[in-house]
């Protein structure tokens, strides 16, 4: 749906270029001189306008002119109608940066045929604007690594989505994906994208977590000019920019509850209106959200309305954690070996026995961001074609994770783990005093000094 204005003085031929519109689905707004428009424009952004070359009180060119010198009207795409006969105004008015141009007497199928010709390449541009969210999220072919049945059971759910999704017209179903971080929830939401037959549209990463709370609403709605101080110009939000492919809300637990029952209400009624806007605008995008919040709990102590929550809870995935799908580990470890021998030109290097055991053993709270780390880590270190996960890793990496969530950690650590970690701990806190170390772990000195050579601290 556009909205159209128009600048034209023959009031017959105005009212049926109205009626077409109406009948196209827009809505148009006839104003009959320039002082009229630069009025209307003061108020109101049209997304086109048609602009006739002769007027009242001014010449259309120069109108146009000053539309593509101004701040803020420069960009509105402009159609102009030219006199029959007249090519040198049609020539003018292309020189001055018309958009197109008809010729009078117009013909209505034409018009509305120009007047989407011109809003494709509308589009196009904005989608440019975009583009970085399509090259970083949209376009390369998602690789999605894991045999094990958790693994293997979320992709069949996937799979039987798209199949249903792909079927429905217009009323498609929203998916929540749930789990921890870094268990690849990105990388599941780009897969939907990619899987289903509107893999050419956009991709729209949204980062609740990551957008400025103030920002959130102008990005994902779009704003009018004027709709607040520095809002110079019309702005389309994620939303619409996503058009018929998909938009990703992730962390949507971070969303500010002011805009949690916006967000429903664009969801449950597939319209978005723009901050400032009077009118709203037909939503076609694919919703597809992800937490590692626990939304119930957020329901309960009041943080996350319950009425979105239920609309998000239709289909819900869970991502299993890495600790659950130990089979996934040696070909993800492998798969971003790979990845960093290809991004510094080495040799393909190989995991030792005992690497591929610790990776195994570990409890890896970071999941496969964590693993992707620590391998990156392990296979610049590696000078031999063999992969070893040195025990600096791996010591470091639990006492990383020891600091985010020692119960939980705790109790996927082997005793000895365990006990070398409370060993350096102790000799942190004393400064490396042997005996007050022993004396804080309740042991004689003797037997500090043994433990301390087993673990060459
Ligand atoms: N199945 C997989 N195969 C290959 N790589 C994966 C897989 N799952 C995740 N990854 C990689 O692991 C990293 C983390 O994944 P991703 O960003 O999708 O996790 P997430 O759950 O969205 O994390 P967060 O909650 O922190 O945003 C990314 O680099 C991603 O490419």
């Amino acid at each position: 749906m556009l909205n159209v204005l128009l600048v034209e003085d023959e009031t017959l031929f105005a009212k049926s270029v109205l009626k077409r519109l109406q009948r196209e689905g827009h809505t148009a707004t006839v104003m009959e001189t320039i002082t009229d428009a630069n009025e209307y424009l003061e108020k109101s952004l049209p997304d086109v306008i048609l602009l006739d070359v002769r007027l009242p009180d001014a010449s259309g060119l120069d109108f146009l002119q000053s539309l593509r010198a101004h701040q803020s009207w420069h960009a509105i795409p402009v159609i102009m109608m030219t006199a029959y006969g007249e090519l040198e105004d049609a020539v003018q008015a292309m020189k001055l940066g018309a958009t197109d141009y008809l010729k009078k007497p117009v013909d209505l199928d034409e018009l509305v045929l120009t007047l989407n010709k011109v809003m494709q390449t509308q589009k196009l541009s904005q989608q440019l604007d975009y583009s970085h969210v399509r090259e970083a999220h949209g376009s390369e072919p998602v690789v999605m690594i894991g045999h094990s049945s958790a693994m293997h059971s979320i992709k069949q759910q996937m799979e039987r989505i798209i199949q249903l999704v792909d079927r429905a017209e217009t009323e498609f179903p929203i998916i929540l994906i749930n789990g921890e971080t870094g268990t690849g929830k990105d990388v599941l939401a780009r897969y939907y994208h990619q899987s289903g037959k509107w893999r050419d549209k956009p991709f729209v990463h949204v980062d609740c977590a990551a957008l400025p709370k103030e920002l959130i609403e102008a990005e994902l709605f779009g704003y009018e000019r004027g709709a607040f101080t520095n809002a110079h110009q019309a702005k389309a939000g994620l939303i619409e920019v996503a058009e018929a492919g998909t938009v990703f809300l992730d962390e949507i637990g971070e969303l500010p509850i002011e805009l949690q029952s916006k967000l429903l209400n664009v969801l449950e009624r597939r319209q978005v209106r723009r901050i400032g806007a009077t009118q709203e605008r037909p939503v076609s995008a694919h919703f597809i959200a992800a937490t590692n919040r626990d939304l119930p709990q957020m329901v309960a102590d009041g943080e996350f309305r319950s009425d979105l929550y239920f609309r998000l809870n239709v289909i819900q995935l869970q991502m299993p954690p890495l600790r659950e799908r130990k089979m996934d580990i040696a070909p993800l470890a492998a798969h971003f070996v790979a990845i960093v021998a290809r991004r510094y030109g080495l040799d393909l290097p190989v995991f030792t026995e005992t690497a591929v055991n610790a990776l195994e053993d570990y409890h890896w709270p970071g999941n496969i961001r964590e693993l992707q780390h620590v391998v990156e880590r392990a296979v610049m270190m590696s000078t031999d074609g063999l992969i070893d996960i040195p025990q600096l890793i791996m010591q470091t990496t639990v006492t990383k994770s020891l600091q985010q969530d020692p119960v939980e950690v705790l109790g996927h650590m082997t005793l000895e783990q365990v006990e070398k970690y409370l060993l350096e701990k102790a000799l942190e806190r004393t400064a490396g005093n042997v005996s007050r170390a022993a004396r804080e772990l309740g042991l004689t000195r003797m037997a500090m000094r043994y433990r301390m050579e087993k673990y060459q601290l």
